[in-house]
């Protein structure tokens, strides 16, 4: 199957007052139809530049860029991809509903249902109420649920969302991961950046590190739980702590971390004291993986697995 999204030994060179700023190193990865690819990575590191890349934003680059096996230094290449920027610039004066119907003409898609159609859209991001609003009257909450549902409105075969989640609520952040998720299923692809990574685990098939313009490495959840695997968090509810030195969360509640290996025992100890489990997490966050992979890149340049 051609991959929706191909980047080979990208590169790009921004010269700007005498200084030289290697914003993308040699980057290459590819996402597959109906995956979730999460570019993850500090800021500065090259990741609004690897969305201009794609898009054709910028095109004085080197190295090969394919959408759905097209190069996308061609505009054909773009059909039927969607695109929201972390700060969506909408039209100020159009109502959402307006919004909606410009991203159909744009793709020259004609439905008889025009209308419902773009409700439903709006309703599903839960800004169906602002329908008739003014873009300059929304909240920037609300702008950025405007954008994705002018994103989706279209049925794109690939969406490019540039820190997707920044500017939401916390039930804004759940709408939009369920809705992602949905579209996933529906056979979609995505590539997100991000530097929330709690976000990102929650939707990504594979997550790319990239820092200072390299890509460092790229992992599926299955490779992070394998190296998050050994030291668990584990929080539970009992009379006292379990052996006198767990750290109290809260009255009645307890939180420590343990070995692999000494969870089974501890779990029959628990239940032999009448206590009750709440929760076992991977003691290593995303985040510290993250950081590891940096650290033992900028102590051991050797490339890590792609
Ligand atoms: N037009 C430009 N001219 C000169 N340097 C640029 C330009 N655009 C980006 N850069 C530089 O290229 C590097 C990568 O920038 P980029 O915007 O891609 O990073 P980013 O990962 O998206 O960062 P952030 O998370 O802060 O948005 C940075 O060092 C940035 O300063």
């Amino acid at each position: 199957m051609t991959p929706a999204l191909e980047f080979h030994a990208v590169s790009k060179i921004f010269r700007a007052r005498g200084k030289t700023v290697h914003a993308l190193r040699n980057v290459s990865f590819e996402v597959s139809e109906g995956e979730v690819f999460g570019f993850v990575g500090p800021n500065g590191a090259g990741k609004s530049t690897t969305i201009k890349v794609m898009l054709d934003a910028i095109n004085d680059y080197e190295g090969e860029v394919k959408l759905y096996g097209v190069s996308a230094r061609t505009a054909s290449a773009r059909k039927g991809v969607a695109y929201v920027p972390e700060s969506p610039a909408l039209y100020e004066q159009f109502t959402a509903l307006e919004i909606l119907h410009m991203a159909l003409d744009m793709y020259d898609i004609r439905r008889p249902d025009r209308d419902a159609w773009c409700m439903q859209w709006l309703e599903r991001f839960s800004v169906a109420h602002n329908a008739r609003r003014r873009v300059r009257e929304l909240s920037k909450g609300n702008v950025q649920r405007v954008a994705l549902a002018h994103a989706l409105v279209v049925s794109p075969r690939l969406l490019v969302l540039d820190e997707p989640l920044s500017g939401l609520d916390p039930v804004g952040r759940k709408d939009v991961v369920d809705i992602l998720s949905e579209y996933k299923r529906e056979g979609g692809a995505i590539f997100f950046t991000s530097h929330v990574l709690h976000d990102v685990e929650r939707i990504a098939d594979r997550f790319g590190f990239i820092h200072q313009g390299e890509l460092l490495t790229t992992r599926s959840p299955r490779d992070l739980v394998s190296e998050r695997a050994d030291r668990f968090i584990v929080r539970y509810q009992a009379s006292a702590a379990l052996d006198g030195a767990h750290a109290a969360i809260r009255d009645g509640e307890y939180e420590q971390e343990l070995d692999e290996h000494a969870l089974p025992a501890f779990l029959t100890r628990l239940q032999a004291a009448g206590g009750r489990l709440m929760t076992v997490k991977p003691a290593v966050s995303l985040e510290t993986v993250f950081f590891k992979i940096l650290e033992g890149e900028q102590t051991a340049p050797a490339s890590g697995p792609r």
